[in-house]
């Protein structure tokens, strides 16, 4: 068993303000070098927990370790973490090379150490020819790399990014989204980033943690999340998924599921299987969805008619109407089938055994 320590541990944190509860339970750990990123609506806890693990907030219950120490009545100062906020708020009266510097003269780096380090970190986010300039004569991408620079010289256990990409157009936004991964996969930085863009998320971290209500929802790769949702708000939150209502009931050895207009089933020792009779909601992602083949009865299936078939280029979208009423969304590269389709065609739609989740409820 190795004991090496985590870089950083949340145990059951909560954090009152009298009767708001910003935080309730909330548990997670990271080992180093790991990039996670807090997502979640308005109001969801993302913010007091980068508060809590910055020190600035202290927990009403709970445990934080950062590198298997507790850090209890430890202040922000005396914690080894650099920070990267939405207005990075370079000095606008130093250089570059005296901003980045910045962090080791405060904890008493002495200078020509301060300035090989600094050029060091400058180097690696790509701005070594950019020392002697001042903040106002470098683009919005190029500041934001100063400041990433800022945060990493002094090697923090931990590197917290609080919406790091908000104050970018939406083209350097992306750039920078890869760039920052790469910097910070490069010098070996645990992060722990807030954001509210669901791409960005997807897009930079090892894993991704779903807030709700204070409470952490799930935590998981980007895979784990988009795959196997532990529940209906995290199947809406990343992605687009087609919700199906129905009931669940065990028939000799197989798992029958059904709702109006469609119908799967699943071995009985499959783990999605509900144990006895249960109301299910089967969540079904756009892409997983296809025409069945003329005369086929598949065995995972929806009927329905087409409401709407919109040409994509790559791909169709496609609106099916259920019996019920409700509308599935199908998103196809079968485009020579679906081109023949018509408004009002009933269809018949299916998935793979392996291609949906089952969610209690
Ligand atoms: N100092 C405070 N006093 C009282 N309530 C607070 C305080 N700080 C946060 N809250 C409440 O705690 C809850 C969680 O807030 P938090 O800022 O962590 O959410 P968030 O997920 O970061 O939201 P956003 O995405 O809008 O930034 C909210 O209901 C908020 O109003």
């Amino acid at each position: 068993m190795s004991f090496e320590h985590k870089a950083l541990q949340l145990d059951r944190v909560s954090k009152h303000y009298g009767e708001v509860r910003a935080l309730e339970d909330v548990s997670f750990e990271l080992r180093k070098g790991e990039f996670l990123t807090m997502l979640g609506p308005s109001g969801s806890g993302k913010t007091t927990t980068l508060r809590v693990i910055a020190g600035f907030v202290e927990p009403s219950s709970g445990a934080l370790l950062i590198d298997g120490r507790d850090m209890t009545g430890v202040p922000p100062q005396r914690r080894n973490i650099g920070m990267m906020f939405q207005d990075y708020a370079l000095f606008p009266h130093m250089t570059v090379l005296e901003n980045v510097a910045y962090p080791l003269e405060t904890r008493g780096v002495k200078r020509s150490e301060r300035e090989s380090r600094a050029r060091e970190m400058l180097g690696i986010v790509g701005l070594g020819d950019f020392a002697k300039r001042f903040p106002k004569q470098m683009s919005g991408g190029q500041q934001q790399r100063v400041a990433l620079a800022r945060a990493l010289v002094f090697h923090p256990d931990i590197v917290l990014l609080d919406e790091p990409m908000a104050a970018l157009d939406k083209k350097l936004r992306g750039q920078m989204q890869i760039e920052i991964m790469h910097i910070a996969r490069k010098v070996g930085a645990t992060v722990v980033s807030v954001t509210h863009d669901q791409e960005e998320a997807l897009v930079m971290s090892d894993r991704i943690a779903i807030f709700r209500a204070g409470k952490l929802a799930q935590i998981g790769t980007p895979q784990e999340l988009y795959t196997r949702p532990n529940s209906e708000f995290v199947a809406d939150f990343i992605g687009e998924a087609n919700l199906l209502r129905g009931t669940a009931r065990r028939e000799g050895g197989i798992c029958r599921l059904e709702g109006a207009g469609w119908r799967a089933s699943l071995p009985g020792d499959d783990p999605r299987a509900p144990a006895k009779t249960a109301a299910v909601t089967v969540v079904l992602r756009p892409e997983v969805i296809a025409l069945a083949a003329e005369g086929e009865r598949p065995a995972n299936a929806l009927t329905g008619t087409i409401e709407d078939r919109i040409y994509l280029g790559v791909e169709f979208r496609l609106i099916a109407r259920l019996a019920d009423g409700s509308a599935v969304q199908v998103r196809s590269r079968d485009l020579a089938r679906i081109s023949a389709l018509a408004q009002g065609d009933a269809v018949t739609l299916c998935w793979r055994d392996e291609d949906f989740v089952v969610i209690p409820g």
